[in-house]
């Protein structure tokens, strides 16, 4: 029998770079990235089915109703869920599977999911967190005001997670999460030492 893939998930508080060293993790590794559904409004240049499936709270409700997603949470007023059969599909497929995921979410992975390798991402101070976050330029100010009120609980929840990397430059940070995926491929016995 081929061997499964492995379960990724990258977490950390809105606005630390997530998105931001994944594109470049990506341009590194085959990876399966998990499109996920949301309820919110799509941002300018944001595509249905490419950056999320933009959904209605009631479609959202019945797909969570009917187990669709593997996990999902409200996160700053709206919903989020990664479909579980796209992902599913890929791991028995052998192929690596990555989650970009609010701390709620990946929390709940743990449970549903023990193998799953779970990477927290933390801005190098708080300050800076929301410099980026603001700098993004992508939300309103009473909406980056919540996700940092959120933010201040989710980065006491780091030590929970396998490993925590420091978004402090995007090139280190990206080398790092690497490491880690290469490393977690090894203890797998998915890559063979000569
Ligand atoms: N290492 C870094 N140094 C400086 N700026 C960074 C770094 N990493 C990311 N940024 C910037 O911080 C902002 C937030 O990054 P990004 O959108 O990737 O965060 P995120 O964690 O994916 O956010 P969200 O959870 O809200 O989707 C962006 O403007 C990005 O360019
Ligand atoms: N629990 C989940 N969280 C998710 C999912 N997809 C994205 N997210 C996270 O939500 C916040 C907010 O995202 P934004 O696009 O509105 O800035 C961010 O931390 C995402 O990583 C998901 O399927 N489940």
């Amino acid at each position: 029998m081929s061997e499964k893939g492995i379960l990724f998930v990258l977490t950390g508080p809105s606005g630390v770079g997530k998105g931001t060293v994944l594109k470049e993790v990506r341009a590194h590794k085959p990876l399966f990235y998990s499109i996920s559904a949301t309820t919110r409004a799509p941002r300018a240049g944001e595509q249905d089915g490419v950056h999320y499936h933009f959904m209605a709270r009631e479609t959202f409700r019945q797909l969570a109703e009917q187990g669709g997603f593997l996990e999902h949470a409200e996160f700053s007023g709206n919903c989020y869920g990664t479909p579980a059969a796209p992902v599913d599909e890929e791991l028995q497929a052998g192929r690596d599977v990555l989650l970009e995921i609010e701390v709620q979410g990946a929390m709940q992975v743990k449970d549903i999911r023990p193998e799953a390798v779970r990477i927290f991402l933390a801005p190098p101070s708080f300050e800076e967190l929301e410099r980026r976050l603001i700098g993004r330029g992508t939300e309103e100010p009473e909406v980056i005001q919540r996700r940092l009120d959120t933010a201040k609980h989710e980065l006491t929840l780091a030590p929970e997670f396998d490993y925590i990397v420091i978004n402090n430059t995007v090139e280190q940070a990206v080398s790092d999460v690497l490491a880690i995926m290469q490393a977690e491929a090894c203890r797998s016995s998915r890559v063979t030492l000569k």
